[in-house]
């Protein structure tokens, strides 16, 4: 009887091994066009593949993160175990995928990749559970956007790798407990607090990733432009990272584009001066600033006198989704001091008046 459940269940499940990140883009929202978005694009895909670091040491920046899960993986491995589960957090863009992959890579095991939203009923996960092989890693990106039905699967997988499973309805129902080989479960989400704590008390091994610095971000640009084969000078790469935002993805995307300029407009190398021709004309300023985030700061400014301003009103008056605006802009923004994210709403700081060249009103600059 058993056997004929899971030989169904498996039939019909598509199993997610390549399975495209599900992005926070969704919707005809305008942050799916930005240049400088922190969420993964479509076109994104293939370029990233090719230029994601497959060694822990070829990861740039997050020293910290980095020498925690450096001091981890060399334990499991003298100890022969597989590696206590990973949460890695943090804003899009990070290299919270990238590490995730890096894991599988140190440890020489097999990698596994699913997301939140992918998983819809109990049968996809109990699939990929019960396929799993020893000591492998499972990476489920967008994990706070699980199902809590799904998620109180989870608990028994992770603490005991076993699995119940109930076969039948009502009174005859009966719970049948599967043994499941010991796996290294890697999760990723933008939004930690939305973990319950049940949740996060099975993670042994908890990584917090930060916006890298400007010097951190032109070795990446510097990395990628040689992994591309693309002719790049010094000044050129900090010009790309100072435009940024903290987050690799975008770097590697300006890259992209600046390469392109510089075949098209220039002698084919980037240095200083054709970085910022380029991304002057790409409208991304020296602050990796774009027309949105212009727009969010001066509709703060000007339609709520500088806020606060609450979070769904703002996302109405920007047509643009609170998911979008709550984990993509506004991290960054928040970061470098533009915007404070108050009990009452957002308000925009003397930065954003500074730098839109607004007068800030007297009441407000005494604060
Ligand atoms: N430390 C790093 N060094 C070099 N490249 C990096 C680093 N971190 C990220 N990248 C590059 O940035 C791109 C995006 O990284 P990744 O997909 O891992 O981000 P992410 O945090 O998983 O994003 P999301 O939250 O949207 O899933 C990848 O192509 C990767 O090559």
């Amino acid at each position: 009887m058993l056997r004929g459940w899971f030989r169904l269940t498996i039939a019909v499940v598509d199993f997610p091994k390549n399975k495209t990140k599900i992005d926070l883009n969704r919707g005809a929202s305008a942050e799916a066009e930005r240049l400088v978005s922190a969420g993964k694009v479509d076109d994104d895909a293939a370029f990233e593949l090719k230029l994601r670091p497959a060694r822990l040491q070829e990861f740039i920046g997050q020293t910290k993160a980095k020498e925690q899960l450096a001091i981890a993986l060399e334990a499991a491995k003298s100890r022969g175990e597989a590696l206590d589960h990973v949460l890695l957090f943090g804003p899009p863009g990070l290299g919270k995928t990238t590490l995730a992959t890096i894991i599988a890579n140190e440890l020489g095991v097999g990698y596994q990749q699913t997301s939140g939203p992918a998983l819809q009923i109990q049968g996809d996960l109990t699939a990929i559970l019960t396929n799993l092989r020893e000591k492998q890693v499972l990476f489920l990106d967008e994990i706070h956007r699980l199902q809590p039905v799904l998620e109180e699967k989870l608990y028994t997988a992770l603490e005991d790798y076993k699995l119940d499973i109930i076969i039948g309805q009502g009174p005859a129902a009966r719970t049948h407990v599967m043994e499941i080989r010991p796996f290294t479960f890697v999760a990723a989400t933008t939004r930690p607090g939305l973990l319950s704590s049940p949740l996060r008390s099975r993670f042994g091994i908890l990584l917090r990733l930060e916006f890298y610095t400007d010097d951190e971000l032109r070795f990446v640009v510097e990395r990628s432009a040689e992994v591309l084969g693309v002719p790049i000078d010094r000044d050129g790469a900090a010009e790309i990272a100072m435009r940024s935002r903290g987050t690799p993805r975008i770097a590697n995307r300006l890259l992209r584009r600046v390469r392109d300029y510089a075949q098209v407009r220039g002698q084919g190398v980037i240095d200083r001066p054709t970085a910022n021709a380029a991304l002057s004309l790409l409208e991304v300023d020296a602050h990796g600033f774009d027309e949105l985030d212009r727009r969010l700061l001066r509709t703060i400014i000007e339609k709520y006198d500088g806020g606060p301003v609450g979070l769904n009103t703002l996302a109405a008056a920007l047509a643009e989704e609170q998911d979008a605006l709550e984990e993509v802009y506004e991290p960054f923004l928040i970061q470098i001091g533009f915007l404070d994210r108050t009990p009452r709403g957002r308000v925009a700081t003397r930065l954003a008046y500074e730098h839109l060249g607004i007068e800030m009103p007297r009441k407000l600059s005494l604060f």
